[in-house]
């Protein structure tokens, strides 16, 4: 089972009226109308290799949904292209639905007035999946979300833990290559997260299932992503590994170490500055843009002192994804600005 997805300078503009103040032009609104377009996605290019998992991020109305909507089929691109599991998603619906799973976070695929397992079974018909391997795959999603317990439940009665969970095997039993998540644990108690995250870690580990996860949460992130991809109105600003990222933007560490010789003198030096000394407990932090890297200051720290202890705070991926922002949206925003001046 292999599934891989390619995106290439995909963009989405959508087109609505507006109204104009008042309700004289509220009336000449409706026989003259004024169309707005907003870009929603606009040139974004990134792939996901078979068996990875890759986390989309960005602000709220960044163009997430919007990317997933052309990844699942729902909408069309106004130009580039996608493709998953070599399929166009918008040119062959029906096949595409067949290489893909989808789940929702904040709304349920499933069939409000029926118990969920009269839903999978549904599922099986429509996906004509053989009654063995159904009941196997059952099986084991049940041994690591524990649907038993509620699968006899309408869907409408269920609290949301259930009801995602439900969900997540909903879109996984006619065992497809590709998954995408949109938001899947929004709103969840901690246990249920984790017991989620260990599923989806599963699938993709054991599975080797491809998925894409647009989440604000960056716990989940770091839990289970090694690549992400950051996009913010509409353009994307960074794609790399969770460490390139840490290693670009997460200026924020400090190295803490205990020295043999509790009087030793301590000095900075070229881009680390002393935070803190209490006798042989001594604190490192970066300082400026010429700061060294985390793990280059932890050499630096041996090389300088004998220490008999050393620790390492990394910043939290909350505060380097604002920087990533910030200093990676600005570079995005120069070499448009560039671009568009013909340089
Ligand atoms: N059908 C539509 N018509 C007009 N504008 C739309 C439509 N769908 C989305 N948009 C706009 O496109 C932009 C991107 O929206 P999208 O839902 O993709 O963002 P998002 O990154 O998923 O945000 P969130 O994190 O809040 O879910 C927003 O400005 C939104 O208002």
């Amino acid at each position: 089972m292999t599934g891989d997805i390619q995106v290439r300078a995909l963009t989405k503009t959508f087109r609505s009226t507006t109204r104009r103040p008042g309700a004289l032009g509220t009336l000449r609104s409706l026989f003259n109308p004024i169309w707005v377009t907003k870009t929603a996605v606009e040139d974004i290019t990134f792939s996901v290799a078979p068996g990875e998992l890759l986390a989309l991020l960005g602000p709220n109305g960044a163009g997430k949904s919007t990317i997933i909507k052309m990844l699942t089929g729902i909408l069309t691109p106004t130009a580039g292209e996608a493709r998953v599991a070599g399929v166009v998603p918008y040119e062959e619906r029906e096949r595409n639905a067949r290489n893909i799973g989808a789940v929702f976070g904040q709304r349920t695929q499933l069939w409000w007035d029926l118990p969920v397992r009269e839903s999978f079974a549904i599922l099986r018909d429509i996906y004509d999946v053989p009654a063995d391997e159904h009941a196997a795959r059952l099986r084991e999603f049940d041994e690591l979300l524990d649907l038993s317990s509620f699968w006899d439940t309408r869907v409408r009665h269920l609290s949301l833990g259930q009801r995602v969970r439900s969900d997540l095997a909903a879109a996984l039993l006619h065992d497809p290559p590709v998954v995408f998540l949109d938001e899947p644990t929004i709103g969840m108690d901690v246990v249920v997260k984790e017991q989620v995250r260990e599923f989806l870690r599963y699938q993709v580990e054991e599975r080797g299932r491809t998925v894409l996860l647009t989440t604000h949460d960056m716990t989940e992130v770091e839990r289970l992503a090694e690549r992400v991809v950051l996009i913010n109105h509409g353009r994307l600003v960074l794609d790399g590994t969770l460490d390139e990222i840490r290693r670009k933007f997460g200026s924020t560490w400090q190295v803490r170490a205990t020295l043999a010789d509790a009087h030793a003198l301590v000095e900075p030096w070229a881009g680390v500055v002393l935070v803190r000394r209490e006798g042989p407990q001594v604190v490192f932090g970066p300082d400026g843009p010429a700061a060294p890297t985390v793990h280059q200051a932890l050499k630096q720290v041996i090389e300088r002192y004998e220490v008999t202890d050393i620790a390492l705070d990394e910043a939290e991926l909350e505060d380097v994804m604002r920087a990533a922002y910030v200093q990676a949206g600005d570079t995005a925003a120069d070499v448009a600005a560039a671009q568009a001046q013909g340089g």
